[in-house]
């Protein structure tokens, strides 16, 4: 089956969370609208851009994109980004059942409210997932809302001197939150606006729900809980879990999750869903909507406290839960039992020429101004830095726990170049900011691939010890990981998919601060580059008039 859309890209005025500002929607609404397919359908979107003033890339978050490389929607990477006035049809294949989310890759756009919701991608007759629910499936996504324009953000993050853009206002889920209005005036807060009523999921009493949950954040590490109910994990990133309860899921930006959730508590009353800031010092209030027990109206508001959730500084129960997710044993798929490169990341805050950028091995990066596709299809090697970034860093000597005593780094366009069809591990090594004690959680999200996490840890990776401890057993398979304050990440692919793909922290204003990196890996077989993913950089003299 094909489905067909095209979409509108506009500004809009919208009160999210009671608050009037402009946002960046898809036929009018934020978040845009959600797709359901079926594994193996093909989805074409005509992304028509009528902003007046921007560009526009939408990426297909966790769609691997096997064969269709130039419809990955990362600008600088698979295309020029889509200018004002033109269309870019986005045509691709959902090969898995999965929960997917599509947002912007161009800018800070995801943070204007340019992201979407979920594809649904159902399994086909026949099929049947290791779980069971009673009713329809239910998609909550979670976002951060600030109130000053991505305009005012980026340009902070990348002034002299810079200027740090702080906590979100709100916490949004399904798009709506609340802004405590106190004395602005109604034109430009009103707590009465319909726009901001909290989202509610009404459930009936006893049955069981699954909800498919994701995070968009653009800075915010997240827990959730819904009052009074347990959580039974099921699927992460479109893998089957080993089942698990818990009182709060942790979710990072660029994770999705099933959970179950079973409506068995007092059924005369209405309970809180919330999600709190984790990772950082919170100033932002929870994020609240409710689980409306039928028949109770939707809209009653719990006379009870919502959950706080966990401290926002227990890292100890935030890794905890990463190593608790592993795959369904009836689901489980071995990764290949040794790799053919180690790649170490350490991630730092550096400065280079005053301005704060993020460094992977003392290398921040930047995107050239022609998209690496495309200059690897042509062998325009003048377009990027030739030479490969480090693969390591003096890891004996590097001190994790204190701010970095070199502060300066350099920028480069250069890319890792994989062996096709090579077995590939990364570890991501944590390390503190420039601030004193202070570490932070950054969520790697891999563009083309999903991978095996093989291990979480604490301090500095010990090569030897800790690779002895890898989980070649049961490790899930993601394509969103975190990566703790002063810890450690472990994580093996295959470099099977012929294309060079984004590796980034998925916290949107790191990556603008240079915290990617890119993996190519038999571009050679890619075809031509489609005409529409051209006219920027060097890609203008392929136009023909
Ligand atoms: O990139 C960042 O910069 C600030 C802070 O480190 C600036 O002092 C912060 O919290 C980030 O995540």
């Amino acid at each position: 089956r094909v489905h067909n859309y095209t979409w509108d890209i506009t500004y809009q005025y919208k009160s999210q969370d009671c608050y009037k500002k402009l946002a960046i929607t898809i036929n009018g609404m934020t978040p845009g609208p959600v797709i359901s397919a079926t594994e193996g359908d093909t989805i074409i979107v005509n992304v028509i851009n009528k902003l007046f003033m921007e560009n526009v890339a939408i990426h297909w978050h966790s769609i691997r994109q096997i064969g269709t490389p130039w419809m990955d929607g990362a600008d600088g990477v698979s295309q020029c980004a889509t200018i004002p006035g033109d269309t870019f049809t986005y045509q691709f294949v959902v090969d898995k059942v999965r929960t997917y989310m599509y947002h912007s890759h161009y800018g800070v756009q995801k943070k204007s409210g340019l992201y979407g919701w979920l594809i649904k991608v159902t399994v086909p007759t026949g099929k049947s997932e290791p779980f069971k629910y009673d009713d329809d499936d239910h998609s909550i996504v979670f976002t951060d809302w600030y109130h000053s324009s991505s305009y005012e953000e980026a340009t902070k993050l990348t002034s002299l001197p810079f200027v740090w853009i702080g906590e979100p206002q709100s916490l949004l889920i399904n798009g709506r939150g609340k802004y405590v209005c106190s004395n602005l005036n109604t034109n430009v807060c009103d707590s009465t606006n319909p726009e901001c009523v909290p989202y509610s999921l009404t459930v009936v009493p006893g049955k069981t729900y699954r909800l498919r949950i994701a995070s968009l954040t653009s800075l915010s590490a997240l827990s959730f809980q819904i009052e009074g109910h347990n959580l039974t994990v099921v699927e992460a990133d479109g893998q089957y879990v080993e089942p698990f309860v818990t009182k709060n899921l942790y979710i990072y930006s660029g994770e999705t999750y099933s959970v179950l959730v079973t409506a068995n508590q007092d059924s005369s009353r209405n309970y809180w869903m919330s999600t709190n800031e984790v990772g950082r010092k919170p100033e932002t209030p929870p994020g609240l909507a409710i689980f409306n027990y039928y028949p109770n109206h939707f809209n009653k508001i719990p006379h009870t406290i919502p959950p706080p959730g966990p401290a926002w500084n227990d890292n100890e129960s935030r890794i905890n839960q990463s190593l608790a997710i592993k795959a369904h044993r009836g689901f489980i798929q071995s990764p290949p039992s040794t790799s053919d490169k180690v790649i170490l990341l350490l991630n730092t805050q550096n400065t280079i020429q005053g301005r704060t950028r993020w460094s992977l091995n003392n290398v921040s990066h930047t995107l050239p101004d022609t998209p690496y596709l495309i200059a690897l299809k042509k062998n325009w090697t003048d377009v990027f830095d030739q030479t490969p970034p480090p693969e390591s860093y003096d890891f004996q000597n590097y001190d994790i726990y204190n701010v970095p005593g070199n502060k300066n780094s350099t920028s480069t366009t250069s890319i890792y170049r994989l062996e096709f069809n090579s077995t590939v591990d990364v570890i991501l090594q944590n390390a503190n900011t420039m601030n004193v004690n202070n570490s932070e959680t950054h969520p790697w999200h891999l563009h083309g691939h999903d991978f095996w996490v093989l291990g979480y840890g604490d301090g500095k990776f010990n090569l030897s010890s800790d690779v002895r401890k890898y989980n070649l057993v049961d490790p899930i398979m993601k394509s969103t990981v975190p990566l703790h304050p002063y810890g450690w990440t472990a994580l093996r692919f295959r470099a099977d998919n012929p294309g060079i793909w984004l590796f980034h922290c998925h916290i949107e204003v790191h990556f603008l601060m240079g915290m990617l990196v890119l993996f190519e890996s038999g571009s050679e077989m890619v075809g031509e580059p489609p005409r529409q993913n051209m006219g920027c950089g060097w890609t203008k003299s392929l136009i023909k008039p």
